[in-house]
């Protein structure tokens, strides 16, 4: 860093502390804050440094500056006002100057953990072909089954012909899982392999686990770089500006919805109704709906709605066909869950990974639909519930999401070579970051509904907000801070 900028707290003891409690924290001048990522010097002293590889590529050596100022920073918050401080950075993604491996030195390994998402198959190939091409590294693992397979199932040996048609392919050529973390497993496992490069991809769940086998890895004072690539199809990661996937999700989802559209439009009084992907983060509903423009009501975990009375949802669909003979409902399949629960009796159950399994909303707000209709208004309704989700999730990366994830494996690559650990990569206001880990997973990205973009869909619809002012304000103040009382971050 720059001279002037002054080391605040390197790190706390390596004792049982986690997350937070091992932040790297640089401030600087105007209220700067650098949140810094571990790098393998932090433990390991004196590491031998080697010249980037990439000086002498041919395809890179004419890039005007093809190696990133050391001292380059991303910041967190653009807009910003005359007289702000210049808060909270992130270091900038790159390839260095100089690097702590030599391409025959490194034996990395990649491993996919948590549900599918479009893409994961491109970050896998990218990863291969980068380290490949750009590194001259050859030695590359794939970890079968998620991080059970570090201890408990097979591994493959990647090269770039065998990964060369897969980000035409939707799932993972690696398979992953749910739970089955065992950290001392894995860190020996990976010990035993001499591994020296690990690449994580998985969404929130799985940058937990990828930070504690930093940790543990630290602990043991193994000269191995610990990488996370985060995914998930819901676009639910802190600080990042989206996930790898999640467009493709959007446009896959139109066509979902263009169904539900026609099948409405030809029955009598018909509603359509879509369910999507969306735990506890509804963006894919919402962009999905703007994007569409057939929606009539879009439903997700953040904007609570109710069934019956002046402002419900009953009202809103019943004046809906009145006007227009027909209409289309989409919504996340978190929305409602609260709503569900009340009505039926439900036992708290979870997936292995500790993912509160949910109730399908879907079906339930169909039949709810169906009864009031027919059976307290007496009309004729025709209803068809339309759930892709998993059909979506499958689907190959679009064109977009694979530019995505190609810049993502060459961020991952990029800090892995330079020594840099323990972080995840991802784009900043559109520049690629090294974040830590604890900023990643102690808040969930969710949609903002006192924000600009929910009132356009607001209106795009026409549908009820279900909530007074009052009620979206101070459920909103609960919703964006975290335990430390800080905004979470959202789009
Ligand atoms: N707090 C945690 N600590 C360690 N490992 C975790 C933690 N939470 C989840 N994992 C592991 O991460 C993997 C993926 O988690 P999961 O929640 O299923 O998906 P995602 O990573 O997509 O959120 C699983 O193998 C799970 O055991
Ligand atoms: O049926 P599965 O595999 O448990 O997946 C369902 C969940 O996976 C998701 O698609 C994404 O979740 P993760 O990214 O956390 O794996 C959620 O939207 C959905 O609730
Ligand atoms: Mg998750």
């Amino acid at each position: 860093m720059n001279g002037d900028l002054r080391k605040i707290a390197l790190e706390s003891s390596m004792n049982g502390l986690t997350g937070r409690s091992l932040a790297k924290i640089v401030s600087g001048d105007a209220g700067f804050v650098l949140e810094d990522v571990p790098h393998l010097t932090d433990y390991i002293p004196d590491l031998p440094t080697y010249p980037n590889p990439l000086q002498d590529n041919p395809a890179w050596s004419a890039v005007k500056q093809y190696f990133v100022n050391v001292d380059d920073t991303v910041a967190q918050k653009i807009v910003v006002q005359k007289g702000s401080a210049r808060g909270t950075h992130f270091r900038r993604a790159g390839p260095r100057q100089k690097v702590y491996f030599e391409p025959d030195e490194v034996h990395a390994c990649i491993v996919t953990c948590g549900g599918l998402c479009p893409g994961l198959n491109t970050v896998i190939r990218e990863i291969v072909c980068g380290l490949s091409d750009m590194y001259g590294v050859e030695r590359i693992l794939g970890i079968e089954g998620g991080y059970r397979g570090f201890y408990a199932r097979n591994t493959r040996q990647l090269t770039r012909k065998y990964v060369n048609d897969v980000h035409k392919r939707g799932g993972t050529i690696l398979g992953t899982s749910r739970g089955g973390h065992d950290t001392s497993k894995i860190v020996d496992s990976i010990q035993d392999r001499g591994i020296n490069q690990v690449y994580i991809i998985g969404g929130d769940g799985t940058q937990k686990g990828a930070s504690v086998i930093f940790e543990e890895v630290r602990r043991r004072g193994l000269k191995v770089s610990v990488v996370g690539i985060p995914k998930t199809i819901d676009n639910d990661i802190a600080v990042i500006d989206k996930s790898f996937g999640f467009d493709s999700a959007v446009e896959e989802a139109q066509r979902a919805i263009n169904a539900a559209h026609v099948e409405s439009e030809s029955g009598e009084n018909g509603i359509g109704v879509v369910k999507l992907m969306g735990r506890y983060s509804g963006f894919i509903a919402m962009h999905a709906t703007l994007a569409s423009r057939d929606v009539d009501c879009c439903l997700i975990p953040e904007s609570p709605f109710y069934l019956e009375g002046k402002g419900g949802l009953y009202e809103y669909i019943e004046k809906r066909i009145k006007e227009n003979g027909h209409m289309v409902i989409v919504l996340a399949e978190g929305a409602g869950q609260e709503l569900m629960a009340e009505s039926m009796r439900s036992t708290e159950m979870q997936d292995p990974s500790g993912n509160k399994l949910l109730l399908d909303v879907g079906m339930w707000l169909s039949q709810k639909i169906k009864d009031h209709f027919t059976k307290v208004r007496k009309m004729v309704i025709t209803l068809k519930y339309i759930d892709p989700t998993y059909m979506i999730r499958a689907i190959p990366s679009n064109a977009s999401d694979n530019v995505y994830c190609t810049l993502l494996a060459h961020s991952a690559i990029h800090g892995g070579m330079a020594g840099y650990t323990g972080f995840t990569v991802g784009p900043v206001n559109g520049r690629h970051a090294y974040i830590p880990f604890y900023a990643v997973t102690e808040t969930q990205n969710q949609v903002v509904i006192t924000d600009r973009m929910w009132a356009r869909l607001l209106s795009s619809t026409n549908q009820p907000s279900f909530q007074t002012h009052q009620e979206v304000t101070k459920s909103m103040e609960c919703l964006n801070c975290s335990t430390d009382g800080s905004p979470s971050k959202k789009n």
